[in-house]
Protein backbone atom coordinates (compact mmCIF):
# COMPACT_ATOMS: atom_id res chain seq x y z
CA UNK A 1 0.00 0.00 0.00
CA UNK A 2 1.11 3.49 -0.33
CA UNK A 3 2.10 5.60 2.37
CA UNK A 4 -1.19 5.85 4.23
CA UNK A 5 -2.10 9.56 5.01
CA UNK A 6 -5.87 9.09 5.34
CA UNK A 7 -8.52 9.20 8.01
CA UNK A 8 -11.03 6.51 8.45
CA UNK A 9 -14.34 8.14 10.12
CA UNK A 10 -17.62 7.27 11.22
CA UNK A 11 -20.33 4.71 10.00
CA UNK A 12 -21.44 5.65 6.38
CA UNK A 13 -23.11 2.62 5.39
CA UNK A 14 -24.91 0.56 7.45
CA UNK A 15 -26.58 -2.60 5.92
CA UNK A 16 -28.66 -4.55 8.04
CA UNK A 17 -30.38 -8.14 7.62
CA UNK A 18 -30.74 -7.42 3.96
CA UNK A 19 -32.18 -10.61 2.48
CA UNK A 20 -33.32 -10.66 -1.21
CA UNK A 21 -34.43 -13.80 -3.56
CA UNK A 22 -35.45 -13.81 -7.29
CA UNK A 23 -38.09 -16.23 -6.97
CA UNK A 24 -36.72 -19.33 -5.50
CA UNK A 25 -33.54 -18.40 -5.75
CA UNK A 26 -31.79 -16.53 -2.76
CA UNK A 27 -29.58 -14.38 -3.75
CA UNK A 28 -28.62 -12.32 -0.57
CA UNK A 29 -29.62 -14.31 2.89
CA UNK A 30 -29.44 -12.42 6.34
CA UNK A 31 -26.39 -10.18 5.59
CA UNK A 32 -25.37 -7.17 7.81
CA UNK A 33 -21.77 -5.31 7.12
CA UNK A 34 -20.84 -1.50 7.23
CA UNK A 35 -18.88 1.05 5.29
CA UNK A 36 -16.93 3.50 7.22
CA UNK A 37 -15.78 6.68 5.94
CA UNK A 38 -12.41 6.58 3.84
CA UNK A 39 -12.01 2.99 3.69
CA UNK A 40 -11.57 0.49 1.00
CA UNK A 41 -13.96 -2.39 1.67
CA UNK A 42 -14.29 -5.36 -0.82
CA UNK A 43 -16.54 -7.69 -1.33
CA UNK A 44 -15.60 -11.36 -2.18
CA UNK A 45 -16.99 -14.77 -3.02
CA UNK A 46 -17.60 -17.35 -5.35
CA UNK A 47 -19.70 -17.11 -8.58
CA UNK A 48 -23.18 -16.37 -7.86
CA UNK A 49 -21.98 -15.46 -4.44
CA UNK A 50 -24.67 -12.11 -4.15
CA UNK A 51 -21.78 -9.52 -4.78
CA UNK A 52 -23.65 -8.01 -7.38
CA UNK A 53 -26.92 -8.33 -6.12
CA UNK A 54 -25.38 -6.54 -2.95
CA UNK A 55 -24.23 -3.34 -5.23
CA UNK A 56 -27.65 -3.42 -6.51
CA UNK A 57 -29.19 -3.31 -3.29
CA UNK A 58 -27.17 -0.52 -2.25
CA UNK A 59 -27.75 1.79 -4.86
CA UNK A 60 -31.26 0.96 -5.17
CA UNK A 61 -31.19 -1.50 -8.25
CA UNK A 62 -32.49 -3.85 -6.89
CA UNK A 63 -35.58 -4.00 -3.47
CA UNK A 64 -34.57 -6.03 -0.46
CA UNK A 65 -37.43 -7.91 0.59
CA UNK A 66 -35.66 -7.67 4.22
CA UNK A 67 -33.58 -5.68 6.31
CA UNK A 68 -32.37 -2.14 6.18
CA UNK A 69 -29.88 -0.12 4.40
CA UNK A 70 -28.43 3.25 6.26
CA UNK A 71 -26.32 5.69 4.68
CA UNK A 72 -25.46 9.36 6.02
CA UNK A 73 -27.84 8.39 9.28
CA UNK A 74 -31.07 7.72 7.02
CA UNK A 75 -32.64 4.43 7.16
CA UNK A 76 -34.70 2.68 4.24
CA UNK A 77 -35.61 -0.29 3.06
CA UNK A 78 -35.30 0.55 -0.30
CA UNK A 79 -34.19 3.30 -2.14
CA UNK A 80 -33.82 4.15 -5.92
CA UNK A 81 -31.23 4.66 -7.89
CA UNK A 82 -31.42 7.93 -9.06
CA UNK A 83 -31.94 9.16 -4.74
CA UNK A 84 -28.76 6.96 -4.41
CA UNK A 85 -26.94 8.73 -7.17
CA UNK A 86 -28.11 12.08 -5.73
CA UNK A 87 -27.12 11.55 -2.84
CA UNK A 88 -23.50 10.74 -3.18
CA UNK A 89 -23.62 6.73 -4.28
CA UNK A 90 -21.09 6.40 -7.75
CA UNK A 91 -21.36 2.95 -9.37
CA UNK A 92 -18.92 1.22 -12.36
CA UNK A 93 -20.74 -2.06 -13.71
CA UNK A 94 -19.30 -5.09 -14.70
CA UNK A 95 -19.80 -5.03 -18.59
CA UNK A 96 -18.49 -1.65 -19.12
CA UNK A 97 -21.93 0.56 -19.87
CA UNK A 98 -20.22 3.94 -21.42
CA UNK A 99 -21.67 5.49 -24.74
CA UNK A 100 -19.55 3.62 -27.64
CA UNK A 101 -19.31 6.04 -30.45
CA UNK A 102 -18.97 9.25 -27.97
CA UNK A 103 -15.49 10.28 -26.80
CA UNK A 104 -13.79 10.05 -23.68
CA UNK A 105 -14.35 13.91 -22.93
CA UNK A 106 -18.32 13.31 -23.38
CA UNK A 107 -18.53 10.25 -21.48
CA UNK A 108 -17.33 11.56 -18.73
CA UNK A 109 -19.47 14.99 -19.27
CA UNK A 110 -22.48 12.62 -18.44
CA UNK A 111 -21.45 11.88 -15.30
CA UNK A 112 -21.53 15.56 -14.58
CA UNK A 113 -25.42 15.69 -15.45
CA UNK A 114 -26.69 14.82 -11.85
CA UNK A 115 -24.51 18.20 -10.98
CA UNK A 116 -25.67 20.73 -13.61
CA UNK A 117 -28.33 23.34 -12.24
CA UNK A 118 -29.26 24.93 -15.46
CA UNK A 119 -32.46 23.20 -17.82
CA UNK A 120 -33.14 24.00 -21.36
CA UNK A 121 -35.17 27.08 -20.34
CA UNK A 122 -33.23 28.62 -17.70
CA UNK A 123 -30.43 28.65 -20.29
CA UNK A 124 -32.00 30.22 -22.72
CA UNK A 125 -33.23 32.96 -20.21
CA UNK A 126 -29.92 32.97 -18.67
CA UNK A 127 -27.56 32.20 -21.21
CA UNK A 128 -24.36 33.72 -19.52
CA UNK A 129 -25.11 31.73 -16.68
CA UNK A 130 -25.18 28.50 -18.31
CA UNK A 131 -22.35 29.00 -20.16
CA UNK A 132 -20.21 29.78 -17.15
CA UNK A 133 -21.68 27.00 -15.94
CA UNK A 134 -20.85 24.80 -18.97
CA UNK A 135 -17.50 25.61 -18.48
CA UNK A 136 -16.66 24.76 -14.78
CA UNK A 137 -18.19 21.45 -15.64
CA UNK A 138 -15.60 21.14 -18.71
CA UNK A 139 -12.76 21.74 -16.30
CA UNK A 140 -13.18 19.72 -13.89
CA UNK A 141 -13.94 16.87 -16.42
CA UNK A 142 -10.66 18.05 -17.77
CA UNK A 143 -8.93 17.80 -14.32
CA UNK A 144 -9.99 13.81 -14.27
CA UNK A 145 -8.49 13.50 -17.51
CA UNK A 146 -5.21 14.43 -16.02
CA UNK A 147 -5.50 12.82 -13.01
CA UNK A 148 -6.58 9.23 -14.85
CA UNK A 149 -3.83 9.82 -17.40
CA UNK A 150 -5.96 9.86 -20.33
CA UNK A 151 -4.96 13.06 -22.11
CA UNK A 152 -4.33 11.11 -25.62
CA UNK A 153 -7.36 9.67 -25.73
CA UNK A 154 -9.84 12.41 -25.14
CA UNK A 155 -11.34 12.84 -28.56
CA UNK A 156 -11.32 9.13 -29.38
CA UNK A 157 -15.13 7.47 -29.25
CA UNK A 158 -14.70 4.79 -26.78
CA UNK A 159 -15.68 1.98 -28.77
CA UNK A 160 -12.23 2.12 -30.33
CA UNK A 161 -10.25 1.80 -27.07
CA UNK A 162 -8.78 -1.28 -25.59
CA UNK A 163 -11.06 -2.74 -22.75
CA UNK A 164 -8.47 -1.42 -19.95
CA UNK A 165 -8.79 1.63 -20.50
CA UNK A 166 -12.56 1.77 -21.18
CA UNK A 167 -12.58 0.67 -17.81
CA UNK A 168 -11.04 3.69 -16.74
CA UNK A 169 -13.34 6.13 -18.35
CA UNK A 170 -15.74 4.79 -16.81
CA UNK A 171 -14.29 5.58 -13.71
CA UNK A 172 -13.89 9.05 -14.74
CA UNK A 173 -17.33 8.86 -15.35
CA UNK A 174 -18.12 7.84 -11.87
CA UNK A 175 -15.87 10.09 -10.30
CA UNK A 176 -17.43 12.92 -12.80
CA UNK A 177 -20.44 12.83 -10.03
CA UNK A 178 -18.36 13.37 -7.45
CA UNK A 179 -19.55 10.78 -5.31
CA UNK A 180 -19.08 10.03 -1.57
CA UNK A 181 -19.27 6.40 -1.69
CA UNK A 182 -18.49 4.51 -4.69
CA UNK A 183 -19.12 1.19 -6.00
CA UNK A 184 -16.74 -0.62 -8.67
CA UNK A 185 -18.07 -4.08 -9.66
CA UNK A 186 -15.02 -5.84 -10.86
CA UNK A 187 -13.04 -2.94 -11.54
CA UNK A 188 -10.09 -5.19 -12.80
CA UNK A 189 -11.77 -7.78 -14.72
CA UNK A 190 -10.80 -9.17 -18.14
CA UNK A 191 -7.26 -6.55 -17.25
CA UNK A 192 -3.72 -7.89 -18.18
CA UNK A 193 -0.86 -7.35 -14.94
CA UNK A 194 -0.05 -4.03 -16.06
CA UNK A 195 -3.46 -2.89 -16.60
CA UNK A 196 -4.43 -4.10 -13.26
CA UNK A 197 -1.34 -2.10 -11.85
CA UNK A 198 -3.00 0.66 -12.89
CA UNK A 199 -6.39 0.67 -11.45
CA UNK A 200 -5.06 -0.32 -8.57
CA UNK A 201 -3.37 3.28 -8.73
CA UNK A 202 -5.79 4.66 -9.62
CA UNK A 203 -8.66 3.25 -7.15
CA UNK A 204 -5.61 3.76 -4.34
CA UNK A 205 -5.53 7.67 -5.20
CA UNK A 206 -9.31 8.15 -5.77
CA UNK A 207 -9.42 7.11 -2.16
CA UNK A 208 -6.58 8.96 -0.76
CA UNK A 209 -6.69 11.99 -2.78
CA UNK A 210 -10.60 12.56 -2.98
CA UNK A 211 -11.13 11.36 0.51
CA UNK A 212 -13.83 8.76 -1.32
CA UNK A 213 -15.06 6.09 0.07
CA UNK A 214 -14.75 3.04 -2.20
CA UNK A 215 -16.71 -0.66 -2.11
CA UNK A 216 -15.34 -2.55 -4.77
CA UNK A 217 -16.01 -6.37 -5.60
CA UNK A 218 -12.96 -8.33 -7.30
CA UNK A 219 -11.66 -12.00 -8.04
CA UNK A 220 -8.28 -11.26 -8.04
CA UNK A 221 -8.07 -11.85 -4.38
CA UNK A 222 -3.75 -11.20 -4.68
CA UNK A 223 -5.57 -7.32 -5.53
CA UNK A 224 -8.16 -7.25 -3.01
CA UNK A 225 -5.48 -8.28 0.18
CA UNK A 226 -2.92 -5.59 -1.27
CA UNK A 227 -5.88 -2.41 -1.41
CA UNK A 228 -8.66 -3.68 0.95
CA UNK A 229 -8.69 -2.71 4.27
CA UNK A 230 -11.85 -4.54 4.95
CA UNK A 231 -12.88 -8.14 3.19
CA UNK A 232 -16.65 -9.45 3.44
CA UNK A 233 -16.81 -12.79 2.01
CA UNK A 234 -20.21 -13.80 0.66
CA UNK A 235 -21.07 -17.78 -0.55
CA UNK A 236 -24.62 -18.71 -1.46
CA UNK A 237 -25.71 -15.10 -0.52
CA UNK A 238 -24.46 -15.46 2.81
CA UNK A 239 -21.71 -14.02 5.45
CA UNK A 240 -19.06 -16.75 5.98
CA UNK A 241 -16.54 -13.79 6.77
CA UNK A 242 -15.19 -10.15 7.69
CA UNK A 243 -12.70 -8.69 8.53
CA UNK A 244 -8.95 -7.40 7.38
CA UNK A 245 -7.80 -8.57 4.39
CA UNK A 246 -5.15 -11.14 6.82
CA UNK A 247 -8.01 -12.37 9.31
CA UNK A 248 -10.34 -13.20 6.21
CA UNK A 249 -7.35 -15.29 4.64
CA UNK A 250 -6.72 -17.34 7.35
CA UNK A 251 -10.44 -18.15 7.79
CA UNK A 252 -11.17 -21.61 7.65
CA UNK A 253 -14.85 -20.95 5.61
CA UNK A 254 -13.09 -18.78 3.14
CA UNK A 255 -10.33 -21.50 2.87
CA UNK A 256 -13.00 -24.12 2.18
CA UNK A 257 -14.95 -22.13 0.01
CA UNK A 258 -12.27 -21.44 -2.08
CA UNK A 259 -10.71 -24.30 -2.14
CA UNK A 260 -13.59 -27.02 -2.29
CA UNK A 261 -16.74 -26.58 -0.52
CA UNK A 262 -18.80 -27.64 -3.28
CA UNK A 263 -17.91 -24.80 -5.79
N1 LIG B 1 -32.14 -10.22 -11.95
C1 LIG B 1 -32.02 -11.48 -11.53
N2 LIG B 1 -33.00 -12.39 -11.76
C2 LIG B 1 -32.86 -13.66 -11.32
N3 LIG B 1 -31.81 -14.13 -10.63
C3 LIG B 1 -30.81 -13.26 -10.36
C4 LIG B 1 -30.86 -11.90 -10.80
N4 LIG B 1 -29.73 -11.27 -10.39
C5 LIG B 1 -29.00 -12.21 -9.74
N5 LIG B 1 -29.66 -13.39 -9.72
C6 LIG B 1 -29.19 -14.63 -9.09
O1 LIG B 1 -28.78 -14.32 -7.77
C7 LIG B 1 -27.61 -15.05 -7.43
C8 LIG B 1 -26.51 -14.09 -7.05
O2 LIG B 1 -26.09 -13.41 -8.23
P1 LIG B 1 -25.01 -12.23 -8.23
O3 LIG B 1 -24.88 -11.75 -9.64
O4 LIG B 1 -25.35 -11.24 -7.20
O5 LIG B 1 -23.70 -13.03 -7.80
P2 LIG B 1 -22.18 -12.58 -7.90
O6 LIG B 1 -21.54 -13.00 -6.62
O7 LIG B 1 -22.06 -11.14 -8.27
O8 LIG B 1 -21.66 -13.51 -9.07
P3 LIG B 1 -20.50 -13.27 -10.19
O9 LIG B 1 -19.19 -13.32 -9.45
O10 LIG B 1 -20.67 -14.46 -11.08
O11 LIG B 1 -20.76 -11.97 -10.84
C9 LIG B 1 -27.26 -15.93 -8.62
O12 LIG B 1 -27.83 -17.20 -8.40
C10 LIG B 1 -27.95 -15.22 -9.78
O13 LIG B 1 -28.29 -16.12 -10.78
Amino acid sequence: MLEDNRKIGDTLLDVKGISLSFGAVKAIVDVSFDILEGEVRAIIGPNGAGKTSMLNCINGFYHPQQGTITYKGTTRSQMKPYEAAAQGIGRTFQNVALFKGMSTLDNIMTGRNLKMKSGIISAMIWRGRAEREELEHRRYVEDIIDFLEIEAIRKTPVGRLPYGLQKRVELGRALAAEPDLLLLDEPMAGMNLEEKEDMCRFILDVNQEFGTTICLIEHDMGVVMDISDRVLVLDYGGKIADGTPDAVRADQNVIDAYLGGGH
